[in-house]
């Protein structure tokens, strides 16, 4: 039995409440404001989150100029309007009505119009799940299906993602619907130019006479073709639309130079007299004042700005159900976690998501339910696969199968890291699962997003520690509500289980992995005392080691029950100190393991200080936290360049940027995959 014990349920009817309020919101029709009004909203709508625009903050993105859509918007999607009454060509209403559904959702509704009338640009808000793809994807195959000529000399429409695989997606989602449209064009592609595949037939195909109309593209891939080859130049210089898909995310640090670099680029080859020619569409469940100052960067002052989340408080999709468990470790949290999924596993439909920080935690957790969950009735084939992985160490090939099989599975797990937190659509999810602080609250809001899509509802747990409450504070402070907040107690049959499994893991390896994530949070999160995870991540190690229980406190403790961290990688996390020692093997004190420091690995079990394979922080091959082996994140897509000449070499031997990414304890957006 799950021995989760409810200790407070305060939240249940402002849960409810907010039910209702959902249904009024979702009432109104849509209409343009007049400018007061348009402040009101706007502020109201952002001012529970920090992470949003606060109009007063910074002056030059004041909403002024901003013109906000209150849209209509519906609990149930097939309320929306009647594809039949819409203004697209008819082929295109066909075969969405026979693809998708017989009524728009309330950001398709309010966009699609907007997009072909609008002169300069869009911002567009909705929540997660309620089909932003199409609300662009539409449009454009309406521009198409109004061309005169069946040839596209150049390419009309750049779309880019932040993932390699969310930008196959949207590729196949417009397909889809493009095949099966009559479109008066020969080329009926939409070419991918993302990393992972040959550069030179992404040129070619871009630049061959019957040009693909529309190109998906992740930006660091994009970036190395637009910046390097002036063929693929010339097959932008009409471009019409370019549509920034997850936008926060691609103007957030990890992005924003490159994408700056592309739009300049873009721009240079598109200029008229003034003005860039095409128009910038920048979508996302999650707005922030980064975007809002690019849209005006690109656009001026006079894009619209269509939010559908007027007078909501959470940005999160409010069909989705929060629960927080809140253990007082964090080997308990893991232990609730699979305690969870083990007492849900034989319910029909339980298709959950469970994210994890970095790509040896999502290793760690798929080894660990492979091998306690038991499989429910189902064929062999099904049961091999009945817990999938995905993160962006893994070869695009495992990827792409990773998600296939998810997708079309009625019963399925799916262990993953951040590279699956944004745009990913998986049919069907029931819960997302979530262990522990994430590195900011747009990204828990997307993870928490892929489930209750669609108009379906879902439920997100968020298993946390004691010490992690204040990551807990700034959701709530982001208007998140949490249906339920359960105090974990331990179940000790689960406890052993998981003991017994990882037996054989490297523990050393558990512990930095876990220290890694914590030094990676931003500031804001500061109030995570620094103290607190030092300790907690070695405790992680004794529990997993001995069980719950043993002691840490002594410095002067046999070596052997601490985790092993080299000093260098101690400095380098900024924990090297007489306090951490207490709970770290840290070469230098006399009981160290690894004392001598330089010794090899082969030396009378010396674990040693700085060695290629250390075991501690900062590493080319760190196994450490967020970084190097967390390429599962948003990266700069741009591996694989296989051009000859100076071309010749991968983008980091050629020196690019890559300076802010070789530091294998960051934050796994910015890391390359
Ligand atoms: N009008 C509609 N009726 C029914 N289903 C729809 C409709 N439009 C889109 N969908 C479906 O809704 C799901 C979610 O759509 P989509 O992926 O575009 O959401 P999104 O808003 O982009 O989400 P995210 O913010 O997570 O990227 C898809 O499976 C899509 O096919």
């Amino acid at each position: 039995m799950l021995n989760l014990v409810l200790f407070r349920n305060e939240l249940l009817r402002t849960s409810y409440f907010m039910r209702g309020s959902t249904v009024r919101m979702f009432s109104s029709r849509s209409f343009q404001l007049s400018s007061e009004r348009q402040e009101t909203l706007f502020e109201k709508s952002h001012k529970s989150s920090q992470e949003t625009v606060e109009a007063s903050e910074n002056p030059t993105i004041k909403p002024i100029n901003v013109k906000a859509i209150e849209t209509p918007s519906h609990v149930n999607l097939i309320n929306g309007k009647h594809v039949k009454d819409s203004n697209l060509a008819h082929h295109i209403k066909q075969a969405f009505m026979k693809l998708v559904g017989q009524t728009f959702t309330p950001v398709q509704e309010a966009t699609i119009d907007e997009f072909l009338t609008a002169e300069r640009g869009l911002v567009v808000r909705a929540k997660t799940g309620t089909g932003k793809t199409l609300a662009f994807g539409l449009p454009l195959l309406h521009k198409l299906k109004h061309r005169k000529h069946p040839n596209v000399p150049h390419v009309e429409t750049v779309i880019f993602a932040p993932t390699r695989d969310l930008a196959i997606q949207t590729s196949d989602a417009i397909h889809n619907l493009m095949r099966n449209c009559s479109l008066p064009i020969n080329n009926k592609n939409i070419e991918k130019i993302v990393g992972g595949q040959d550069m030179r037939q992404q040129i070619k195909k871009c630049t061959q006479f019957q040009k693909p109309p529309i190109v998906a593209a992740t930006p660091g891939r994009f970036l190395d073709l637009i910046t390097n080859s002036k063929n693929f130049q010339s097959a932008f210089t009409r471009v019409e639309n370019v549509i920034i898909d997850e936008a926060d995310e691609l103007l957030s640090m990890s992005f924003k130079e490159d994408l700056e670099r592309i739009m300049d680029k873009l721009k240079e080859l598109n200029t008229s007299d003034v003005d860039p020619k095409f128009k910038v569409l920048l979508f996302s469940a999650t707005i922030d004042k980064n975007v809002l100052s690019l849209a005006e960067n690109i656009m001026g002052k006079d894009y619209k700005f269509i939010d559908t989340n007027v007078g909501s408080e959470s940005e999160v999709n409010q069909s989705v159900e929060q629960t927080l468990v809140v253990s007082d470790s964090i080997f308990h949290s893991y232990a609730a976690l699979v305690d969870y999924v083990y007492q849900h596993k034989d319910e029909p439909k339980f298709k959950p998501m469970i994210f994890l920080p970095n790509t040896y935690s999502v290793d760690f957790v798929f080894n660990l339910l492979n091998k306690i969950i038991p499989k429910p009735p189902m064929n062999a084939r099904d049961k091999r696969d009945y817990v999938c992985r995905l993160h962006g160490k893994l070869t695009q090939g495992r990827r792409n199968m990773a998600q296939l099989t998810f997708k079309i599975r009625k019963r399925a797990i799916l262990v993953c890291s951040n590279v699956a937190s944004r745009g990913l659509d998986f049919p069907d999810v029931t819960h997302v699962l979530q262990i522990g602080v994430n590195h900011d609250v747009s990204n828990y809001t997307h993870r928490v997003g892929r489930t209750g899509r669609a108009g379906k509802i879902g439920k997100s747990i968020l298993f946390t520690t004691d010490f992690e409450q204040p990551f807990v504070e700034k959701l709530k402070e982001n208007g998140n509500k949490f249906h339920e907040v359960i105090e974990s107690k331990p179940n000790e049959d689960i406890e052993r289980k998981i003991r017994n499994t990882v037996k054989n893991e490297d523990f050393d390896q558990i512990a930095t992995s876990n220290l890694g994530i914590y030094n990676q949070l931003p500031e804001k999160f500061g109030k995570i005392s620094k103290k607190d995870y030092v300790k907690h991540c070695a405790l992680l190690y004794r529990d997993m080691k001995y069980g719950p229980g043993g002691a840490f406190e002594d410095v002067e403790e046999s070596a052997q029950e601490k985790p092993f961290l080299s000093s260098r990688a101690a400095s380098g996390l900024g924990i090297n100190t007489d306090y951490s020692r207490r709970y770290y093997d840290i070469p230098g004190s006399a009981t160290s393991r690894g004392s001598s420091g330089y010794r090899n690995k082969s030396g009378a079990g010396n674990r040693g200080g700085y060695r290629n394979n250390d075991r501690g922080g900062y590493r080319k091959n760190d196994r450490g936290g967020f970084g190097g082996e967390n390429k599962g994140g948003f990266s700069r897509d741009r591996g694989n360049y296989k051009s000859s000449g100076k071309n010749s070499r991968t983008w980091e031997e050629r020196g690019g940027s890559s300076n802010k990414n070789s530091n294998n304890f960051r934050n796994d957006r910015y890391s390359k995959y």
